[in-house]
């Protein structure tokens, strides 16, 4: 027989009565999650278990594996956007995992760890890596390049000048960067999110933030997205298909992820911090909506967040939606209203809003994200708690 109780003023049916202890039922979170927990581990028709016999039961994403963390930019990659800006992606390997994690980077700032002398290099293998000053196209249009596999010693001299030239040139900006604007460079923490990313699910705003940090990004000229590896709140794709069964069964993201054994949110930000070492950074302006950010990044020491920039999503910001439509050259193309059609994708103005919704209102109202609800949102996902 179905149940029902109030959870966060949110109505929870479910199929079966609570445990005898919580007679008018439960009443916190932990005890809503122990609550499914006894369920899932009682055989039932309804309620099958999670794990099948012959797969061993994922290991816990949230096992902070955060001591000593080393890391180093293997190589750094000019990319010129559709939307007519450019970047710098730069590609991290650490002693943590053996994930390639990135540093999407906007402006002058520059890697250490790729910057510094490794063994046995010559200057082109320096160039290859990315870690060259200035533009290689001023290298081109000096020399008579394509610069072969072997330098010409005449071809060495001069790259290696020419690069020494652009390294006092890059320096001299610094010094006067520093004096005069002490400009603090506004980043953003991005959690890899192949559903919203990449297929464009309706189920979560990952894609769209993914988008508008680099849309600010671009706009302010300087800082970077950190790019982690941690799909899925760090549970991984396979885990996090899932969570989504589980989601269409009526839990909601948290219960989903508890439910197959993995904390709520899985995530470490170590490497988010290193990487920002690496960069230069002690300093950010944070775009992001999740205070558990802030104070993990916070307290490994090294960065101060003097500023939370906050990500409003892109169907509740009826600004932004004009920003869009009157500028739309900011935008991806296959986000702009004109061309989603076309390729039979949702425009920003047709998103499944409703799983969406259920979704920013379970990361406020469960996760503790400062968003302001609007009162559509508020009163359409009262009474589900997906
Ligand atoms: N486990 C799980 N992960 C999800 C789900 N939907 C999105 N994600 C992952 O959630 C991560 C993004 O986390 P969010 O909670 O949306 O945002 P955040 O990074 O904590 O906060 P912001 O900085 O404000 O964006 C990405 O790794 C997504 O793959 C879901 O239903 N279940």
């Amino acid at each position: 027989m179905a149940t029902a109780f109030t959870l966060f003023g949110m109505n929870v049916v479910h199929d079966r009565a609570p445990p005898q202890t919580q007679a008018d039922g439960p009443t916190t979170y932990q005890e809503y999650i122990d609550f499914l927990k006894q369920q899932v581990h009682r055989p039932s028709a309804v309620t099958p278990s999670l794990h099948s016999a012959t797969h061993s039961p994922p290991s816990s994403a949230a096992a902070p594996r955060d001591k000593d963390i080393r890391i180093q930019c293997q190589v750094r990659a000019r990319i010129p956007t559709n939307e007519g800006g450019e970047m710098y992606l730069h590609l991290y390997k650490n002693n943590q995992d053996s994930k390639e994690h990135l540093a999407i980077v906007y402006g002058d700032l520059r890697s250490r760890s790729l910057d510094d002398a490794w063994a046995n290099e010559t200057i082109l293998n320096r160039v290859v890596r990315g870690a060259y000053y200035g533009k290689l196209e001023e290298i081109v249009a000096a020399t008579d390049v394509p610069v072969a596999q072997q330098l010409t010693p005449d071809q060495m001299v001069f790259l290696e000048q020419q690069q020494q030239q652009a390294k006092r040139k890059w320096e001299q900006q610094q010094q006067q960067q520093q004096t005069e604007t002490a400009k603090i460079p506004l980043a953003r923490i991005h959690s890899e999110c192949f559903t919203g990313e990449t297929v464009h699910s309706g189920r979560c705003d990952c894609g769209e933030q993914l988008d508008e940090a680099m849309r600010q990004l671009q706009l302010a000229g300087r800082g970077v997205i950190v790019y982690l590896r941690q799909e899925g709140r760090g549970i991984g794709l396979l885990e996090k298909l899932k969570a989504y069964n589980l989601q269409d069964l009526g839990h909601d993201t948290v219960a989903a992820n508890v439910l197959l054994n993995h904390p709520a949110d899985g995530r470490t930000y170590g490497i988010a911090n290193a990487i920002f070492k690496d960069l230069g950074l002690t300093q950010v302006h944070l775009l992001t909506n999740n205070p558990d950010k802030i104070q993990q990044l916070e307290s490994y020491g090294d960065i101060k967040v003097l500023e939370r920039r906050e990500m409003v999503p892109r169907s509740w910001n009826a600004p932004n939606d004009l920003l869009m439509a009157t500028q739309p050259h900011l935008y991806p193309l296959d986000r702009t209203p004109s061309s989603s059609p076309a390729l039979g994708m949702s425009s920003v103005f047709d998103l499944p809003k409703k799983e969406l919704d259920r979704y920013l209102a379970v990361k406020v109202k469960k996760m503790g994200h400062i968003l302001d609800l609007p009162d559509s949102v508020s009163s359409s996902t009262a009474s589900s708690p997906k």
